[in-house]
């Protein structure tokens, strides 16, 4: 598509990063080896807009800084920066096609950012940044970091030092005028009173804030800020919304954030992005993202200690899936299994890997400063407890290289996998009774369960046609003994156990006959990839199915890892009858 034909059908309703992006991420490919850390990601950024980049960790996010800020150079794409209002569609295609890094036009100026080094991009496309771990200049006082940013002006006034030395009227000025600036700023950021004193004797709070106001100091139009709100009290970081609003607002500046701080997020983001494993897996308002299920799958659907122990996010995670928990059958089976039982577990637990986890992280994000927000919803939490864990890097590289099955996951378009899983578990019913319900049952190949009666109460989604492989066999209710706790599988969080109920999986024995075709069809089917590859599921289940454990399920079991059913192994609902008898044969893993 040409430029004129992409300005010509571009929709005057459409969200305003689309209509007048400063920045356009395209395509961007960023490779560390065999590591993939972000893959052919897309998005947009509007001018004027605050934008945040979310997403649980290693998820891609410095990464993405790091590419549009030219610390690294992409693998692949295009990351264009527009100064002046619009696409300006034909100059980008222009400043593509001629090699340049960037080309002035009456409408205002284009810049590929790829091509750029870093301080062309600060200096000349004026994108400034700040970092994750703060670097200032801890040495120098507070009014010197600012001027230092402005170092590139005050050398251009000075005539490259002469006209320093010689304190040329152009110097002078141009002096004057950056300490007018760093002034400014630092009223605004409310570090005046320690102007001049040395940057590392600031409090922590104070030096996130002279590192935004350091970044203000070159006059960005794009202002990208690695993780503000770390390490903040629930004081400071409404200050700093405060302060983020006001660049927004009163300097028409474009903001785009990595943040975990989902109460920053969602009370100031006009545009939200999520990442996961380098892709984008969803993109629009924070209403819109905090209620997608790939983003709370994304979040809460993790591997380990994944900090849900708070009520209110699992209620939510209740919610979500109840949507998609459809027929009045599959309610009354819901009721059965305790909803409430299992929103009130992380209070039951007391358990604070919140805490835990921001420890590891350093004092970075302290742990009892995080504790103090009301979390709202499913994001709108209490900042690092939202938090997802950190990732192996092996689990990453596998998601980089897709097995059969994430690949078959990931061929779902993320808009319509999500459409087609709430309209799918909608259309959740019941076939025909069959003779049997056995675990063992279910692992009669499918084309055989096609032709055969179903058996009792099996569950089968309408459309399971549109997914790949072969639906796996469910039953509308769990066997006598109750539900397994799915999410003592390493992999299967409570989302993924709410979906995996609603499609009438509730025994470890059942994802332990899966075969390729049913994990294909499961990866599909919850829409969203997986961090642990779904093999890895059935291994698990089949060591749990003969009532024996893994490293993992001791960690749940003694509480180490939040769960959706409360309490200790006591509290599991008891193995099936078939479960029992492998272990009486001594079946531990
Ligand atoms: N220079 C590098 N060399 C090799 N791998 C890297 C490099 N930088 C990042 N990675 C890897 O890329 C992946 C994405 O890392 P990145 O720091 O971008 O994630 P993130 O979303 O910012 O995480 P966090 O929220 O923890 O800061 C991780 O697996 C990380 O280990």
């Amino acid at each position: 598509m040409n430029a004129e034909t992409t300005m010509k059908t571009i929709d005057q309703t459409a969200p305003n990063w689309e209509r007048d992006p400063v920045l356009s991420v395209q395509h961007l490919t960023m490779r560390f080896g065999g590591l993939v850390a972000v893959g052919d990601l897309s998005f947009e950024v509007g001018r004027g807009d605050i934008t945040a980049l979310i997403g649980p960790n290693g998820a891609g996010k410095t990464t993405v800084f790091n590419c549009v800020t030219g610390f690294y150079k992409p693998t692949e794409g295009r990351v264009v920066m527009r100064h002046g209002p619009g696409r300006q569609d034909e100059a980008v295609d222009e400043v593509t096609a001629s090699g340049l890094r960037w080309k002035s036009s009456d409408k205002g100026a284009v810049f590929l950012l790829e091509r750029m080094p870093d301080h062309e991009i600060s200096h000349k496309a004026k994108v400034a940044r700040t970092f994750q771990n703060i670097r200032l200049f801890g040495g120098m006082t507070v009014l010197e970091n600012l001027l230092v940013a402005q170092h590139n002006p005050l050398m251009v006034a000075s005539g490259f030092s002469i006209g320093g030395i010689l304190g040329l009227p152009s110097y002078r000025n141009a002096q004057k005028e950056a300490i007018d600036k760093a002034i400014y700023w630092l009223e605004r950021t409310n570090l005046v009173e320690r102007a001049d004193d040395p940057a590392a004797d600031l409090p922590y709070g104070d030096q996130r804030r002279l590192e935004i106001a350091r970044a203000m100091c070159i006059g960005p139009q794009l202002l990208c800020l690695d993780e503000p709100a770390a390490g903040l009290n629930p004081r400071e970081s409404a200050e700093l919304n405060g302060l983020l609003k006001y660049i927004r607002d009163e300097h028409n500046v474009s903001v785009l954030l990595i943040e975990h701080d989902m109460g920053v997020v969602m009370e100031i983001s006009d545009h939200v992005v999520v990442l996961d494993y380098g892709v984008k897996i969803s993109d629009g308002s924070a209403d819109f993202v905090k209620s997608d299920p790939k983003v709370i799958a994304a979040y809460l659907g993790v591997d380990e200690e994944s900090e849900i122990d708070m009520p209110e996010v699992l209620e939510d995670v209740e919610k979500v899936v109840e949507e998609a928990d459809t027929t009045k059958a599959g309610k009354s089976s819901a009721s059965s299994r305790k909803p409430a039982a299992k929103a009130g577990s992380g209070k039951a637990s007391g358990k604070t890997p919140a805490a835990k986890k921001t420890s590891s992280r350093g004092a970075k994000v302290p742990a009892a400063s995080k504790a103090e927000p009301v979390p709202q919803g499913l994001l709108d939490t209490g900042t690092a407890k939202a938090k997802p864990a950190a990732r192996k890097p092996a689990s990453r590289v596998s998601a980089a290289k897709p097995t059969g099955t994430s690949a078959t996951a990931t061929t779902v378009k993320p808009a319509a996998a999500s459409k087609a899983t709430k309209s799918t578990a909608a259309q959740i019913k019941a076939e025909k009774p069959a003779k049997s319900a056995s675990g063992t049952a279910r692992a009669k190949p499918a084309a055989k369960a096609k032709v055969a009666a179903p058996a009792a109460s099996e569950i089968k989604i309408a459309d399971a046609g549109n997914y790949p492989g072969q639906q796996p066999h469910g039953t509308k209710k769990p066997r006598a003994g109750g539900a397994n706790n799915l999410t003592r599988v390493k992999g299967i969080g409570p989302a993924n156990e709410k979906k995996l109920n609603a499609l009438g999986i509730w025994h470890f024995d059942q994802i332990a006959a899966w075969k390729k075709a049913e994990i294909e069809w499961v990866g599909a089917y919850l829409s969203f990839p997986g961090r642990i590859d779904r093999e890895e599921w059935v291994k698990q289940a089949k060591v749990l199915a003969k009532g024996g454990e893994t490293e993992f399920s001791k960690r749940v079991d003694r509480g180490d890892v939040p769960t959706s059913v409360p309490g200790k192994r006591g509290a599991q609902p008891k193995p099936s009858t078939g479960s029992r008898k492998a272990t009486g044969k001594g079946g531990k893993a």
